[in-house]
């Protein structure tokens, strides 16, 4: 039987690179469908994927998370395509205007956080968000809300009696509770949008396991590690992609103080290569799964309790259908 993988974000990054890895281990018991905003970028990966394994089913899904009505007609188009999706990776991720502050990175630099901030990023990246054309903010929107809806919209060909579903995030060690308010879950307030994005997916994923286990579908959430794409390019505007691989070297050794220095999409997608391969009814919901790599340059997966409570986790479902419904009611009134 075919496994159908669905991928959010796969033109690029990790995305591609676990769509690379799939295919890789298994070329003809697969089929892909690369779900991308962009369809020339989508074409461009597709044409990529093939080109190293021309045998392969490799479908494209028009999709821009962060737009509502994108969402639900592509979970239609979806439902059309298959009549069941085995693996569903929310991986397509925003973290626009970043802010490095640098004052605080070399005192980080000085101080017994050093590891964390290299681990985590705490302490010196802040973002400026915007507003989507639904009126929500684009970070809570892109990276939680539009895959929270796919999920509800996929729940026919998700939910099966006889056979499981694995849904995974991935989510990041920015992930801070600190940077999280229920009472404001789309960080309306705040200049940490994507630690609270982050942290809003760890509380999202548990609550999913909470409702939908026995309907056979699994959640689980993933941290890359730090790694070198578009997203962490962005973070300093100033310094060129080349500059960036200059520091690679120094990168390498900082990898052999904290194992989080992934460093490239093929390392970062290593824990969402690895949970394809496990029975989801094994795995912790409590537990973040870290893509890490040693410094020899060895991949493994380790499994890091995550600083979540099963509370936090029902008030956000609670406050995620009770937004799922307004925006209905809105997009129903907009076609009338
Ligand atoms: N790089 C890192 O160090 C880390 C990354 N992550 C997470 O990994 C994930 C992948 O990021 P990464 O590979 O690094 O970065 P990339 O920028 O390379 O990949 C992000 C992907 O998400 C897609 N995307 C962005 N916005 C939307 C949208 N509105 N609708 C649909 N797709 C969208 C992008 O498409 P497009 O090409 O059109 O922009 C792209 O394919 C993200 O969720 C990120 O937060 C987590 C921890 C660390
Ligand atoms: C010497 C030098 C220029 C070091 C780079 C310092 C920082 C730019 C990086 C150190 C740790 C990195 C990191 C991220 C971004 C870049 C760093 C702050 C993330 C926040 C990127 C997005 C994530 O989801 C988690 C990453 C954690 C580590």
């Amino acid at each position: 039987m075919n496994k159908v993988v669905l991928v959010t974000g796969a033109n690029s990054g990790i995305g591609l690179a676990l769509c690379e890895r799939l295919l890789c281990q298994d070329t003809e018991g697969l089929q892909l469908c690369l779900a991308c905003r962009n369809m020339h970028r989508g074409q461009a990966a597709r044409s990529a994927l093939l080109t190293s394994h021309p045998e392969a089913q490799v479908a494209l899904l028009q999709m821009d998370t962060s737009s509502i009505s994108s969402v639900i007609s592509a979970a239609r188009e979806v439902r059309l395509r298959y009549n069941q999706l085995d693996y569903l990776y929310l991986n397509a991720g925003i973290m626009p205007n970043p802010r490095f502050d640098v004052k605080a990175f070399f005192k980080g630099l000085f101080s017994s956080n050093v590891i964390t901030m290299f681990a985590t990023g705490e302490g010196i990246l802040t973002q400026t968000d915007g507003v989507t054309a639904d009126g929500l903010q684009e970070v809570f929107a892109t990276n939680l809300f539009g895959h929270f809806l796919l999920i509800r919209e996929l729940e026919p060909v998700l939910c099966h009696a006889d056979q499981t579903s694995h849904v995974i995030w991935t989510s990041s060690s920015n992930a801070h509770r600190s940077a999280f308010n229920v009472e404001d879950i789309q960080h309306l307030r705040g200049i940490q949008p994507y630690s609270s994005s982050k942290y809003a997916s760890d509380l999202l994923s548990l609550a999913l396991n909470t409702r939908y286990n026995q309907q056979g579908l699994y959640s689980s959430v993933i941290c890359p590690g730090f790694v070198m794409t578009s997203l962490t390019y962005s973070i300093l505007p100033s310094f060129p992609a080349f500059l960036w691989t200059l520091l690679m070297p120094l990168f390498w050794l900082i990898r052999l103080f904290t194992n989080t220095f992934t460093l490239t999409p093929y390392n970062g997608a290593e824990a969402l290569f690895w949970l394809f391969e496990q029975n989801p009814e094994s795995l912790n919901p409590h537990v973040k799964y870290h893509s890490l790599t040693s410094g020899l340059g060895n991949n493994y997966t380790q499994p890091r309790k995550m600083d979540i409570d099963l509370e936090t986790s029902e008030s956000l479902y609670e406050k995620l259908l009770q937004l799922e419904s307004e925006v209905k009611k809105k997009l129903e009134e907009k076609l009338k």
